[in-house]
């Protein structure tokens, strides 16, 4: 199959990649993030997460996050939902588009969500289904689908089914979640394999985390399969509370400066990205992983 011709980035640095900071990030910081993110060109920015602050501290200013955005127009700016109360809570503030995680791994969906997979797909139905009646379109997660911090390998077969019962419920889209980062190319490829037989290449999203380095090359494999839509992370920003270890997600100035290498539009401007990458690892004090920020920052 041929490359797309356009890649839509999913921009998941205020969320994914700000999650797991020990340090409070100010609201401040984190809506000077999105609205460059914004200014850079990117169409899709998930900006909060209406979970338990118990659970996720860092998260709990999504309310004033998401009621604080200088809304561009052409812009999704997104949140994660595990539950009607966060469903509920992100209405109140206006939220346009929501998100629904699970996993394919028993063990991760215990830990991330307190509760079986079974149990986590019947609490998104009334979730789907308040957010269809209200119009707002439900992205659908999909973690630990090249493998688990807790068990190890995940059957594709595995993955596919949890990913096809969340598309039947009505989530316009699927992104598939290497939440640790093991993946390679060959097993990425395996695993898009099963997933697409049920549901269509147009429907599903590449989430990757770069812990053992492989995310771009994951990323080549699965453009060349269809993949049109790429989950990143500002400076490769992030890590998973509940996956030990697991780095950040590929930097989305990587991305971008291979897309722009294939040829593939994205509608995003690398330098005003590259600068916010910098900016915002400087502000939190934090190391900037993606290789091209550092190389264009430097130059
Ligand atoms: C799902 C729950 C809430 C279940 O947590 P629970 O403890 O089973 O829930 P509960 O219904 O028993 O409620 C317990 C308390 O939480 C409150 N609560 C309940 N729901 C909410 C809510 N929505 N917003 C605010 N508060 C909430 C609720 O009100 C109650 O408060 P209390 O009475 O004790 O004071 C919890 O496990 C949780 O919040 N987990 C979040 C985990 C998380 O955010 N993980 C990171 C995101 S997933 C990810 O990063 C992976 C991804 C998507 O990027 C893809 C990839 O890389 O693989």
């Amino acid at each position: 199959m041929a490359f797309p011709d356009f890649v839509r980035l999913v921009e998941v640095g205020a969320r994914d990649g700000l999650q797991n900071e020990a340090n409070p990030v100010s609201t401040a910081i984190k809506l000077e993030l999105i609205d460059r993110l914004g200014d850079a060109g990117v169409s899709y920015i998930e900006a909060a997460s209406f979970v338990s602050p118990k659970w996720v501290p860092q998260m709990g200013d999504a309310r004033e996050v998401m009621t604080g955005i200088q809304r561009r127009s052409g812009v999704t700016y997104a949140a994660l939902t595990p539950n009607l109360k966060g469903l509920e809570s992100a209405l109140e503030c206006g939220v346009k588009e929501v998100a629904v995680f699970g996993a394919a791994s028993e063990s991760f969906t215990q830990k991330n969500i307190n509760c079986s997979i079974a149990e986590s797909l019947e609490r998104f139905a009334p979730v789907i289904e308040l957010a269809q009646k209200s119009g707002i379109p439900v992205r659908g997660y999909v973690s630990t689908v090249m493998g688990c911090p807790y068990e190890g390998e995940i059957a594709p077969a595995k993955v596919a089914e949890v990913s096809k019962t969340l598309f039947e419920m009505g989530c316009y889209e699927i992104s598939l979640g290497d939440t640790v980062g093991v993946g390679t190319p060959l097993k990425a490829k395996r695993m898009l394999e099963a997933v697409s037989q049920h549901i269509p290449m147009s429907k599903l999203a590449a989430h990757f985390h770069d812990t053992y380095g492989q995310a771009l090359a994951n990323l080549y494999a699965v453009l060349e399969e269809g993949i049109a839509v790429i989950d990143s992370s500002v400076a490769g920003l992030g890590g998973c509370p509940y996956a030990k270890g697991a780095a950040g997600n590929v930097a989305s100035e990587d991305v971008i400066y291979l897309l722009n290498g294939l040829g593939i539009k994205s509608g995003i401007n690398l330098e005003k990205l590259a600068a916010t990458g910098d900016w915002i690892t400087r502000s939190i004090n934090r190391p900037n992983r993606s290789k091209v920020g550092i190389a264009m920052m430097a130059g």
